[in-house]
C-alpha cells in the first residue's frame, strides 16, 4: 500500500469525491478496513506511538542526576581535594555522589516504572470501524489508540484527543484545538467538504475535538505523524512543589560555596595556617550538603504515590501530590460530582409552565437527530433520558444537526415535518441560551425566565426548547445557523436582507425555479415551545465527602454550566451551605471569594474562576470529566478527574480517581499531607543539624589552636546522618499535619532551619566545654572522639524528638538507634583506629550522656511551650 507521509496534504484530487480519493489511495473504505488488514499494517508500519513519549533510558537517567546543583557542588569539592592529595576526602565525596546518584535514578526509574504502569490503565482508546472479514459488515468498537494502523475508520467526540493525523470524512459542528501544534489559540472549525480549501478537512495528532464529531480515516500514525514529537508532553511551568525545594537548595549551594574560603581566610588569619586547613574547609562544606534531599523527595512522594494507586487513585506526576495535600479551595462541577449523572425525565410544561406534552415531543425530535446525525462516540446522557421518556416523535426527517456545545450551550436540528411548514428547527438548551434567541418581548422573556427558575428552583434540571418552521430548505437551514451561531439580534438584523433574498426568490419562482413562496415573518427567531425538566438523582456519597473536606479546611466551590437555581438547590440538599449564587457573568473577586456556587459558566468562565482564586493566594483543586472542564483544569494547581473522563481531560489531570468520588480526593489529599508532611520533617531535622554542625566546627576551628574534628571523621559522620536520614521518607505523619493545607514554604523552613541550627550549635559548645574540661588530659584524638560521639547521639536525638510527633515509626526508631550505636561503638571497635577514634574513658561517656539529656529535655519543653515544632509551614 502507498502511504506517502500526510496524504491529506500531499495528494491532489484528480476528479471524484476527494473523500472517497483518500480511502482509495489509503486501500480502505467508508466500512474500514478488516481485522486480518489492520494486523498486517501495524506490522508493516508499526505501533502508534510517537517517539518523544518513549521512557528514558538508565544512563541518561544517571546522567541528569549529576546535574542536580548539590551534586555538582560536591564534584567541585571532590576535585579541590584530589587536587591537594586528600585521597580519603576525595574517596568519601565519590562514594556519597556514587550512592546519592544510584538511589535517586533507581527512585525515580521506579517512581518512572509504576506511573507508566498505571498510566496504561487510563490510556487513551478510540471507536474503530472495522470488519471482521471482507464479507462481514463493519463493527464499531474502542481499541487503545497504539493499535491504530493508516487506513483505520475512526470516530472522534467531544473531548476526544485526535490519536493519529487523519482526513475527515464526515464532520458536525467540529471544532478543534490545535494550539499545541499551529499556535492557533481559538478552536478551529474544520469541514469534511470534498475539495475542501487548506488544511480544513485535516486533523492532526495531538490536537483534540473541542466540540462536534466526526468521522476520519487515519493517513498516518507514530513518528510518521506531521507534528510527531512536537507537541512532546506538555511543558508544564514548575509546579510550587519544585519551585520551593529549588528555593531552599539554591540557597544551601551559596552558603557552601562561600563555606571553604571563609573558613580558610579565617584560618590563616587566626592561626597563621595555610592551606593544610583546606580539607578540613572543604569537609564542613560537605557536611552541609544535604545529599539525600532528592532521594527523600522522590522516595516520600513515590510511597505515597504508590499506595494511593491501592486505592485505584492514579497521580501522574508526583509532585503533584504536594500540591493536592495543599489545596485550600476546591472547584468541582456538579453533574457526577454530586449528582449521580443518571438523569430522568420529570416534566415537560409549556412558556406559561403548565404540563403541555409539545416541549418533550420537540425535545425528542431534537435528540434522536443530533444523536443520529452526529453520531458521537458516547451518546449524552440528557439525550438519552429525553428519548427513554419520550413518545415515537412521528414522521419525522432529520436533516443536520449540530451536536451541544457547552460555550454555546444548546444543541439545534433541522428536521422535515409532514405539516404545513415541511421545514422545522428545533433547539433546545440551557434557558438562557435559548430565550435570549426567540422572538419574544422584553415581557415575555421575563415570564418564561421566571418560570424556568421556578423548574430549576426544585432541583431539576431544565431545558428550554424552542423551533422556527420555513417552507423552503434554504431558509430553514440559515435559520439554523442562526439559531447555532448567532444571537436573536443578528437574526433580526439579517432579517432585511433575507427579506430581500425572498423576494429575489419569489421573482426566481416566478420565473418558475422552483422555490415556494417565502414569508419573512418566519425569520424572526425562535418560538419557544417550552420546557423539559430532568432530574438527577445527588449522589449518595457527596454529603458525607462535602463535610470531610470542611473538616479537612478545603472550602469546595461547585463551577457548573447549569442554572444557578438548580445548582443552588442541589447544594443545599447535600448540606453545603450556600454563601452565595454567583453568576458567571457577574464575579467580583469579592464575590468570587464569597460564592459557594457559580453557574451559567463556559469552559472558560471555569478557567477564569480558578485563575483568579489562584491570583487571591488560594492554593486550587478542579475536580471535572467533561471537555468543558479542561481549560480549569490546565490552568489550576492541581487538576483531578475520574478515568472515565474525556481524553482531554483526563490528559490534562494531575490526579485520576477510579471513580468521580469526593472521598478519593480525600484519600489524595491526605495521602499529599503525608508526604509533604514527612518532607518538610525531613528538611528542617537534617538541615537544621547540618548548619548546627557547621556553625559549630567554624566556631571551634577558630577558637582552637587545633582541628576539632578529623576532616574523616567529619564525613564519616555525614555519611551516617545521610543513610539515618532516608527512614525519613518513611515515617508516620503527625495527626495535626492531616488537619489543615499543608505546603513547603521556604521560608518557614530557612526560619526553623536557622533557629534550631543555633540552638544545636549552642550545644555543641557546650559539649566543647565538657570536652576541654572533662577530656583534656587524654588528648586531642579523645576531643574528636567526644564530639563525634556526641554529635551521633544529638542526631539520634533530634531525629525522634524535632519532629510534630512524638510517634515514632519503626524505620525513624531503628535508624535512629542505629546512630546511638555506632556513636558509642564505633570507637570501641576494631574500625576505630582507621577514623582516629579512641575509646574514652567512662566518666567522659556520663558527662556526654548529660549534654544529650539536657538537650532533648530542652526540645521537649520548647515543643510544649511554643508548638514550634508543628508542622505549620
Ligand atoms: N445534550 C444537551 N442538549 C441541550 N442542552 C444541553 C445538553 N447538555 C447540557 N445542556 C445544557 O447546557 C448547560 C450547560 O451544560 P454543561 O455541560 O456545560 O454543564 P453541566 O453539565 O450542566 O454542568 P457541570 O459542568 O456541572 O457538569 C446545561 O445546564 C444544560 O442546560
Ligand atoms: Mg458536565
Amino acid at each position: 500500500m502507498v502511504c506517502p507521509r500526510n496524504i491529506g496534504v500531499a495528494w491532489a484530487p484528480e476528479g471524484g469525491d476527494t473523500r472517497f480519493g483518500a480511502l482509495r489511495l489509503l486501500e480502505s473504505g467508508p466500512r474500514g478496513l478488516t481485522e486480518a488488514q489492520a494486523e498486517r499494517r501495524l506490522l508493516a508500519h508499526g505501533e502508534n506511538v510517537v517517539p518523544a513519549h518513549r521512557p528514558v533510558s538508565w544512563p541518561r537517567r544517571l546522567a541528569r542526576s549529576l546535574r542536580d546543583p548539590f551534586t555538582m557542588v560536591l564534584l567541585a569539592l571532590g576535585v579541590v581535594s584530589a587536587l591537594i592529595a586528600s585521597w580519603g576526602t576525595a574517596g568519601v565525596i565519590v562514594l556519597l555522589v556514587a550512592a546519592s546518584c544510584l538511589l535517586r535514578s533507581n527512585g525515580e526509574h521506579r517512581a518512572d516504572r509504576s506511573t507508566a504502569a498505571l498510566r496504561e490503565l487510563v490510556a487513551s482508546t478510540v471507536t474503530v470501524r472495522r470488519r471482521p472479514d471482507e464479507e462481514a459488515g463493519p463493527r464499531e468498537r474502542e481499541i487503545p489508540v497504539d493499535e491504530l494502523v493508516p487506513g483505520d475508520v475512526i470516530k472522534l467526540g467531544p473531548g476526544d484527543v485526535v490519536p493519529a493525523d487523519v482526513r475527515l470524512l464526515r464532520a458536525s459542528g467540529l471544532t478543534v484545538h490545535q494550539a499545541a501544534l499551529t499556535g492557533e489559540s481559538e478552536p478551529v472549525p474544520k469541514q469534511a467538504h470534498d475539495l475542501p480549501e487548506g488544511t480544513d478537512h485535516l486533523l492532526w495528532q495531538g490536537s483534540s475535538v473541542a466540540s462536534g464529531t466526526a468521522t476520519a480515516v487515519v493517513t498516518a500514525t507514530g513518528a510518521a505523524t506531521l507534528y510527531a514529537g512536537a507537541q512532546q508532553a506538555p511543558a508544564r511551568k514548575p509546579s510550587a512543589f519544585d519551585r520551593s525545594v529549588n528555593g531552599i537548595s539554591w540557597i544551601l549551594v551559596r552558603v557552601m560555596l562561600v563555606i571553604p574560603p571563609v573558613a580558610l581566610v579565617a584560618n590563616a588569619l587566626l592561626h597563621g595556617k595555610g592551606l593544610e586547613a583546606l580539607p578540613f574547609a572543604v569537609a564542613v562544606a560537605v557536611g552541609l550538603t544535604p545529599e539525600m534531599l532528592p532521594v527523600v523527595v522522590t522516595t516520600a512522594l513515590a510511597r505515597g504515590a504508590a499506595l494511593l494507586a491501592g486505592d485505584g487513585v492514579i497521580v501522574k506526576r508526583l509532585p503533584a501530590l504536594h500540591d493536592v495535600g495543599a489545596i485550600d479551595v476546591l472547584c468541582v462541577d456538579k453533574t457526577g460530582t454530586l449528582t449521580q449523572d443518571r438523569p430522568v425525565l420529570s416534566g415537560s410544561v409549556g412558556p406559561d409552565g403548565r404540563a403541555d406534552p409539545a416541549a418533550l415531543r420537540w425535545a425528542a425530535v431534537n435528540s434522536f437527530w443530533t444523536l443520529h446525525l452526529t453520531d458521537p462516540p458516547t451518546p449524552d446522557p440528557l439525550d438519552e433520558a429525553i428519548l427513554d421518556a419520550a413518545p415515537d416523535p412521528g414522521d419525522v426527517e432529520g436533516l443536520r444537526a449540530t451536536p451541544f456545545d457547552p460555550t454555546r450551550k444548546l444543541s439545534c436540528a433541522l428536521v422535515r415535518t409532514d405539516e404545513a411548514a415541511a421545514y422545522v428547527v428545533v433547539v433546545k438548551g440551557a434557558v438562557e441560551a435559548v430565550l435570549d434567541r426567540c422572538a419574544m418581548s422584553e415581557a415575555e422573556r421575563a415570564r418564561a425566565a421566571e418560570v424556568a427558575r421556578a423548574l430549576a428552583g426544585a432541583g431539576a434540571r431544565v431545558l428550554a426548547v424552542a423551533t422556527a418552521e420555513s417552507t423552503t430548505v434554504r431558509t430553514a437551514e440559515r435559520m439554523a445557523e442562526h439559531a447555532v451561531s448567532g444571537t436573536a439580534e443578528e437574526a433580526v438584523s439579517s432579517t432585511a436582507e433575507r427579506m430581500l433574498e425572498g423576494r429575489a426568490g419569489r421573482a426566481a419562482g416566478r420565473a418558475g425555479e422552483g422555490t415556494r413562496d417565502h414569508r419573512p415573518d418566519e425569520e424572526r427567531g425562535l418560538r419557544l415551545v417550552g420546557f423539559v425538566t430532568l432530574v438527577d438523582a445527588l449522589s449518595p456519597e457527596a454529603a458525607d465527602a462535602l463535610a470531610v473536606l470542611a473538616g479537612r479546611g478545603i472550602a469546595v466551590k461547585v463551577l457548573t454550566g447549569d442554572h444557578p437555581a438548580t445548582a443552588a438547590r442541589v447544594c443545599r440538599d447535600l448540606g453545603l451551605k450556600v454563601e452565595a449564587v454567583a453568576d458567571a457573568a457577574s464575579l467580583t473577586p469579592r464575590a468570587l471569594e464569597r460564592a459557594t456556587v457559580i453557574a451559567r459558566c463556559t469552559p472558560e468562565d471555569k478557567a477564569r474562576v480558578v485563575t483568579a482564586l489562584r491570583e487571591a493566594g488560594h492554593t486550587v483543586g478542579f475536580l471535572g470529566d467533561g471537555s468543558n472542564d479542561r481549560p480549569a483544569m490546565r490552568v489550576a494547581d492541581v487538576g483531578i478527574c475520574p478515568r472515565s473522563a474525556v481524553d482531554v481531560t483526563r490528559e490534562a489531570a494531575d490526579i485520576v480517581l477510579a471513580a468521580k468520588d469526593l472521598t478519593a480526593v480525600d484519600q489524595a489529599v491526605l495521602a499529599g499531607r503525608r508526604s509533604t508532611g514527612n518532607i518538610i520533617t525531613y528538611l528542617r531535622i537534617a538541615l537544621s543539624s547540618n548548619v548546627g554542625n557547621v556553625i559549630a566546627m567554624l566556631a571551634a576551628g577558630l577558637a582552637f589552636p587545633f582541628l576539632p574534628m578529623l576532616p574523616i571523621q567529619v564525613l564519616l559522620q555525614n555519611v551516617c546522618f545521610d543513610a539515618a536520614q532516608l527512614s525519613f521518607a518513611f515515617d508516620r505523619a503527625a495527626p495535626a499535619t492531616l488537619r489543615r493545607p499543608l505546603r513547603l514554604r521556604p521560608n518557614g523552613i530557612v526560619r526553623f532551619i536557622v533557629g534550631f541550627g543555633v540552638l544545636n550549635a549552642l550545644v555543641d559548645l557546650a559539649t566543647f566545654a565538657v570536652l576541654t574540661w572533662g577530656v583534656r588530659a587524654a588528648g586531642r584524638p579523645a576531643f574528636h572522639t567526644g564530639w563525634f560521639i556526641e554529635n551521633l547521639l544529638t542526631q539520634a536525638v533530634v531525629m525522634l524528638l524535632l519532629r510534630p510527633t512524638i510517634q515514632v515509626s519503626r524505620p525513624l526508631g531503628l535508624a535512629a538507634g542505629a546512630l546511638a550505636v555506632v556513636g558509642l561503638l564505633l570507637p570501641l571497635s576494631p574500625l576505630a583506629g582507621v577514623f582516629g577514634l579512641v575509646a574514652l574513658p567512662a566518666a567522659s561517656h556520663a558527662w556526654l550522656l548529660l549534654v544529650v539529656v539536657l538537650y532533648g529535655g530542652g526540645l521537649l519543653a520548647i515543643n510544649r511551650r511554643t508548638g514550634w515544632i508543628a508542622e505549620r509551614s
